[in-house]
Formats: C-alpha cells, structure tokens, sequence
C-alpha cells in the first residue's frame, strides 16, 4: 500500500538524520543520493520530516507514526495518506483553524500538552505571548523579500506572472509562501534581498546620520548593514566578523547593491583588537551577536528536540565578551544596537541588563520583534548610548 510505502521513506530518513546539518541541507543531500525518488516522493517524505519535527517533546511515548499523524495532522490544512490511515476520525476536520485541530487532539490524547512542544517557556523573553508563540510552531513561516520602493511594481508583476500569491506589508516588504523558488522567477538579483520580516524591522532601532562612521561588528553575509545602507546611503562603514566565509558573500551582496564605500576586516571579537583598531572612534555600532537562533526555530524546527539547553548559558557568556569589547570603540553619546534572533532572556534583556551595570550606557529602548504573530522570526533589538565615562 502506498500509505506504508510512504511511512517506510519517512522512517529511513528520521532514522539516517543526525541533527549535524540543518534539515533542508540534509534533504538536499539526500534527495541528491537517492535519486531513484521522485518528486512526488521527495515532497512527501520533505512533508512529513517537517510536520513531525514542528510536535517538539510533545506526545513523545506514542509510536513514531501516531505522533506523525497527529502533527500532519496540525500543521497541514490539505490530507495526507497518514491521517486518513491513522487518524480517520479527524479527516472531517483537516481545513479548520489550528485552535480547533488542537483542541480535537486534546480531546483524544488527553496527555497532550503544547509546553512540550518547545520545552523551554520558563526561559521566554518577559514580553512574549507564550500560548500564540507556541502554536506558531504549526504554521511554517513566510518567505519574506526586501525590495526598493521603485523595483515593487516590477517585482509583483514577475511573481503575478507565474501566478505566486503575494502579500505586500510595507512599499519596501513582500512575502510569499515559503518554498518559493524565486531565483527562478526573478533572475535579476539586484531587484531582491531575502530578509526576514522582524530583521528588517531592527532597522528602526539604527538612526544613522549622514557621514557618520559605522561599524556592523558582527556582519556575516551583510544583512543588516545593507538595511543601514539602505537608511542612509551617505555614511562610512566598516564590517568585519570572524569568518572570513562570510565576509566573501557580503562582498558579492554589495557589490550587487552597488556599495563600494566600506572597508573589511576579520576580527575575532574575543580577541583584544587594539593593535587593529585603535585610531578607530565609531558613531554607531551594529552588534548582531551570535546567539541559539531560537527565534528561527519555526523554520528549522528539528531544533526543537536536538537543542541543549545549556547553550544558553555559553551565547550569553559569548554576547556580553564581544559587546564589552566593542563598546570602547563607541563616541560618547552614539548607539550600541545589540540585536539577537533569540527569544531567550538569558541572551536578550538579561544581557543589556549586564551592559547596564558594567559599562556607561543608557537604554533608549528594547524590543522583542515578535515574528509568531506575522509568520515570521522573531528577534530582539535594544539601542543604548554610550555615556561620558
Ligand atoms: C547572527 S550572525 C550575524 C548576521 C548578520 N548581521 C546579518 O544580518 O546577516 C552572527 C555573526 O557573528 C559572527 N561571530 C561569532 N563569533 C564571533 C567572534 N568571536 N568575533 C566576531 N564575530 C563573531 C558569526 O561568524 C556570525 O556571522
């Protein structure tokens, strides 16, 4: 039977996964290896990986395949060969709201509990909503795209013509359904970057002036200082991060931005960089620190069960060495925008509360961006002034 085909391809694949690669590159690499599967095969088993990644803990003593019915079950409003097999009392049910499928599987699985999904909410950020965060688990997230405002028209006519639904939230934001396949639908890579939502949103906390000098410390592949370019073309930036990896990729991103003005260095921010950098006085720094990404999990949600908690403990020791070692380099009076995509405490207030009382800054504010509400990540920002010592 086709059901147990299925169940079969799911089940090998759960079983050859060791959590070393993020999901959807070891999809990848697998789908490359067996490529006796099609692509009806390859979507399903894709499906089912996913859905039962997004259960968490919870349910965690019912056999594999229960547990798959039950999270296909919540995260798809479409049927699939599993819940009509195992769970055929609820096919009625497969397009209501997410709030009445959950309250369905409480009414037959008495011990569910959706805290066990993301075992970790006695840690959440004070401000987040803990039932709407938890649930946002079921719903894959959005793909969102940063455009400028005179390419938006030009961008949804492309995605319009190949008939890809398009919400638009801000003249610069579009998001469409995630698995999207826009390099194939927009070839020009200069009218796009991929961001998400609640990224682009820190860009409220940044204020640059023109001819200031910027500093994005912690900078990957650019993402954030190309939303700082985009505030204020007329500045002078410097990025650096540890691996140089990164820094090739953003290269190649502001090169297609057209940013030429900026200088590179690799910094290892643990380090003491004062041979490097002590001419250097910055009237912003953008610190987007390396943290658990625990506001990403909705879309890596194998994380929920792979994730050791006491990671926490080692970002939170890494955000508050690399912050005080960069605020040195801030003028009195300009901001440290100390970002995270993490929804844990520890790594958000808790360490603006340590910058607080070890270091002479002032917080104008603090934010955590709640992506759960809009399909979308969620990150925290929090912009402090470096005071007169
Ligand atoms: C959250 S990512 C930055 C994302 C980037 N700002 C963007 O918007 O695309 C954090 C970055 O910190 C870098 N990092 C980690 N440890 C570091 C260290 N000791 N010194 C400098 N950079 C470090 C990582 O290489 C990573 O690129």
């Amino acid at each position: 039977m086709k059901v147990h085909h299925q169940l079969r391809t799911f089940e090998k694949i759960l079983a050859e996964y060791d959590h070393k690669l993020p999901l959807h590159r070891f999809l990848i690499s697998y789908y490359k290896q067996n490529k006796q599967m099609g692509s009806s095969d390859r979507r399903w088993a894709s499906r089912y990986l996913y859905s039962y990644f997004r259960l968490g803990n919870a349910l965690s003593d019912l056999p594999l395949v229960e547990r798959l019915a039950i999270a296909d079950f919540l995260c798809n409003p479409t049927l699939s060969l599993v819940i009509s097999e195992y769970l055929p009392s609820l096919v009625s049910e497969i397009e209501q709201f997410l709030e009445v499928k959950l309250n369905h599987i409480k009414e037959i699985y008495k011990d569910f509990n959706i805290e066990q999904v993301f075992p970790f909410t006695e840690t959440l950020s004070a401000t987040i909503d803990k039932t709407a965060f938890l649930r946002s688990f079921f719903i894959q997230p959005d793909l969102f795209i940063r455009v400028k405002e005179a390419h938006l028209l030009l961008v949804k006519n492309m995605l319009a013509d190949h008939d890809v639904p398009v919400n638009e939230i801000s003249p610069v934001t579009l998001s469409v359904s995630n698995g999207t396949k826009l390099d194939q639908i927009i070839s020009d890579q200069h009218l796009y970057h991929i961001q998400d939502l609640s990224s682009q949103q820190t860009s409220a906390f940044f204020e640059p002036h023109v001819y200031e000098y910027w500093w994005d410390c912690c900078a990957a592949s650019g993402g954030k200082s190309l939303l700082l370019h985009d505030l204020q073309p007329d500045i002078n930036l410097l990025v650096s991060d540890v691996r140089e990896s990164s820094l090739i990729n953003l290269e190649e991103r502001f090169r297609l931005a057209g940013i030429k003005k900026y200088q590179k260095k690799v910094l290892d921010l643990l380090q003491n960089n004062d041979q490097v950098l002590h001419d250097f006085s910055f009237d912003g720094i953008l610190l987007d620190a390396p943290c658990t990404g625990s506001g990403t999990w909705g879309r890596t949600p194998e994380m929920l069960t792979s994730f050791n908690a006491q990671k926490v403990s080692y970002f939170n020791n890494l955000q508050k060495t690399i912050a005080g070692n960069v605020i040195k380099y801030l003028k009195p009076g300009k901001p440290l925008i100390y970002m995270t995509c993490s929804v844990f405490k520890a790594e958000n207030e808790d360490v603006v509360a340590y910058l607080l009382e070890n270091y002479p800054l002032k917080l104008e504010k603090m934010e955590l961006i709640k992506g759960y509400n809009h399909k979308a990540d969620s990150m925290f920002a929090a912009r402090l002034i470096r005071q007169t010592d």
